[in-house]
């Protein structure tokens, strides 16, 4: 990392208090260099941090957001994807340079790092709701804490983060939103609200606003904030367009001010010194510019959102003669597999429709809407929305495709349920990034889609193994009159076609299409294997692997492909589980309640043995930032690992089973 020697000198937030305004002004230039650096070295959320150093600046310049639980102020961010700046300003400069790495700091705020970092996020729209629950306690309390939370322009039209604001109106005591508004989400920002931000922004209203806001925030007394009160309610009573942005959250209890412009630091500090002691929710909208400060992520911030490291090198190629090349990894990935198979399903079957919450690139579903704008939703940060509409669709004869990574399925779980499964609608669900994800972390992974959609009754839960087979997958799922979700991780396709190269025979069982329920046998040893491992999606690859290792070593493996983990396929089970013979269920999926449970129950309902079954999944306990390859390594989910785990259950198949324990490590 180049030297940045004022901002290497900054331990704590109070050091900043004594900088002057030209000190401030270089300190932001050194931050923004450090964050860019680091998230070309090491991949990372780039345009939107580099959009908040000098609200954050002036946030901690102003407050004093010490560790927790001392304070006395606290700081919530939305997302949290953009407190780079205010992990700097806390004492972890110096880490940048691993940004993200095993060992080293997250990219979003993590208590366990930082007695600064209040809450564990990566979701949005729950700051708002922290922060009041914060501002009751301190109240409730007897303490007049100063509770901050930073929300962005595309998160505030969450729905939590709506009844956060409900609720923030009827607070009688100080608490600030800060509405971080660059005019961007990922990609565009969706819905009435964000046009609505979008026409104060370019309304002449706004052009008043900024003309005046800027004599205000110069020229303020030095009293406290009725002052600015005052002056406010004398500028927005003088304001007649009904553009003002502010009557959304006046109508709520909330005190709106703004727009001020969040690259002012001067501004920015005499605005913040004044309102801190205002003693009801205010909103501050401030303008941002997402990716500000270097050419190529101001003009490209979608691309520069959370870019994978990449290279800068001068080339009259991209803007600022600054040629970018990102390193996306080689082969295809399954999300790029997924929009192909939509694509494909969606030429054919006039009625498929396909919805994303906010996340067009992540889910692959961008180039959908190249090929078939028509068919395409992006609702915004609303999942619930997402599923409760998808439910509509499908009820008028559509079918619906809504692609949400696993970890976003979450927050509509209840819509899962009550719109869609209950109803018996067909909505499809494209949950990518299921399983570990990575350099995100503990906040992101995939890990509990089965867990809380195996009890939902007539919901078919599919894994493929490759493309070929989620093409084959979606096919099916049209053909079905109920809710299907299929789940694959944030990794390649494997680059093998286990039809081609596995197995010959595969080619006439695999190349028809899917029967409902019903597995593949990827290897077979007629009878003679040691062991069997069934493996439920996209770890296939690595169990074709582990079980090349173990025939080199003379231990014969028979490796079935699930397919389904609902319904399950009892007749393969029926085959597989038998007396003395050790399975082992291979998984991306928390082992609490997933793919290897329902093989339990199965077995255990159907009087199948079971003391010869072992289950690889993700154990029950965080597994943090880091790569995909050594979180899966970390747990055993790699091919050494599954080979160990193989070797330990054929040895264990002549012991007796009621002596042998499912190892400590399962359950810490
Ligand atoms: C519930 C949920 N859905 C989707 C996402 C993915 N996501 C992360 S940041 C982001 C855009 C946030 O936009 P905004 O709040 O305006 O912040 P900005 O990046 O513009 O600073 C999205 C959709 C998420 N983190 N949480
Ligand atoms: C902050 C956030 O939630 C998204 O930016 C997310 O980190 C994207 O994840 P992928 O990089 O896996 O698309
Ligand atoms: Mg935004």
């Amino acid at each position: 990392m180049t030297p940045a020697p004022l901002l290497d000198s900054i331990r704590k937030p109070a050091d900043i208090r004594g900088l002057a305004p030209a000190e401030l002004e270089s300190l932001a230039g050194q931050m923004r260099q450090r964050i860019f650096e680091a998230v070309s070295t090491n991949g990372g959320h780039l345009a939107s941090n580099l959009g908040v150093v000098e609200l954050t600046i002036a946030l901690h310049y102003c407050y004093d957001f010490g560790p927790y639980p001392g304070g006395p102020d606290w700081l919530m961010f939305d997302v949290g994807h953009q407190c780079y700046p205010h992990k700097m300003l806390t004492g972890r400069a110096g880490q940048f340079g691993t940004l993200r790495k095993r060992g080293s700091i997250a990219g979003f705020p993590v208590p366990e790092e930082s007695p600064y970092d209040l809450f564990a996020v990566g979701h949005a729209g729950t700051a708002i709701s922290t922060a009041v629950g914060m501002a009751r306690g301190s109240q409730q309390q007897g303490k007049n804490n100063h509770v901050v939370a930073v929300v962005g322009d595309a998160s505030i039209v969450n729905g939590l983060a709506f009844e956060g604001l409900n609720n923030a109106g009827t607070l009688k005591r100080q608490m600030l939103i800060i509405l971080n508004d660059n005019g961007m989400s990922i990609s565009q920002p969706q819905g009435a609200f964000s046009e609505y931000l979008e026409r104060v922004r370019v309304s002449t209203t706004y052009e008043e606003f900024k003309r005046f806001s800027e004599k205000i925030v110069h020229r303020l007394p030095t009293t406290v904030g009725h002052a600015i009160e005052h002056a406010w309610d004398a500028l927005c009573s003088s304001v007649k367009s009904a553009m003002w942005a502010g009557q959304m959250f006046e109508a709520m209890g909330i005190k709106y001010m703004g727009p001020i412009d969040g690259h002012d630091l001067p501004g920015l500090i005499n605005f913040l010194a004044e309102i801190k002691h205002v003693d009801k929710p205010v909103v501050l909208h401030v303008k941002t510019q997402k990716g500000n400060g270097y050419e190529i992520t101001k003009n490209e911030p979608t691309k520069f959102h959370s870019p994978a490291a990449f290279r800068v090198e001068g080339s009259p190629l991209v803007q600022n003669g600054c040629r970018v090349e990102i390193n996306k990894g080689t082969g295809k990935n399954w999300t790029t597999a997924f929009a192909d198979a939509a694509i494909a399903v969606a030429k054919r079957d006039s009625r498929v429709v396909t919805l994303t919450a906010a996340m067009p690139d992540g889910t692959g579903l961008s180039k959908f809407e190249k090929e078939i704008p028509e068919r395409f939703i992006d609702t915004g940060i609303c999942e619930s929305h997402l599923v409760a509409m998808a439910a509509g669709m499908a009820k008028t004869g559509l079918r619906p495709i809504a692609a949400v990574y696993s970890t976003f399925i979450q927050r509509a779980f209840d819509q899962v349920w009550q719109e869609v499964a209950l109803n018996k609608l067909p909505v499809i669900f494209a949950l990518d990034r299921a399983g570990y994800v990575g350099d995100d972390g503990a906040v992101h992974h995939g890990f509990c889609d089965l867990a809380f959609l195996r009890p939902l009754p007539g919901m078919t839960l599919i894994a493929p193994t490759d493309e070929a087979e989620l093409n084959r997958a979606l096919r099916l799922s049209l053909k079905l009159d109920t809710a299907v979700a299929i789940r694959y991780p944030r990794d390649n396709v494997p680059t093998c076609n286990f039809e081609e190269e596995v197995l010959p025979e595969l080619r006439e069982q695999a190349s028809g299409e899917w029967e409902l329920g019903k597995s593949r046998m990827l290897i077979r040893h007629d009878g003679e294997a040691d062991a069997t491992l069934v493996v439920y999606g996209a770890l296939a690859g690595s169990v074709l692997t582990a079980a090349e290792l173990l025939s080199a070593d003379g231990v014969k493996v028979d490796v079935v492909d699930a397919r389904f983990c609902k319904p399950i396929d009892g007749a393969m089970l029926a085959r597989v589980l038998r007396p003395g013979h050790p399975v082992l269920t291979v998984e991306d999926h928390s082992l609490e309640n997933g793919f290897g449970s329902a093989v339990l129950e199965y077995a255990n309902s159907h009087r199948l043995p079971t003391d010869q079954i072992t289950r690889l999944g993700m154990p029950d306990r965080m597994i943090v930032h880091m790569t995909r390859k050594e979180q899966l390594t970390e747990v055993g989910l790699d091919p050494a690992g599954i080979v160990s785990s193989v070797k330990q259950a054929i040895e264990r198949a002549g012991e007796r089973s009621d002596v042998a324990p499912m190892p400590a490590e399962r359950y810490v």
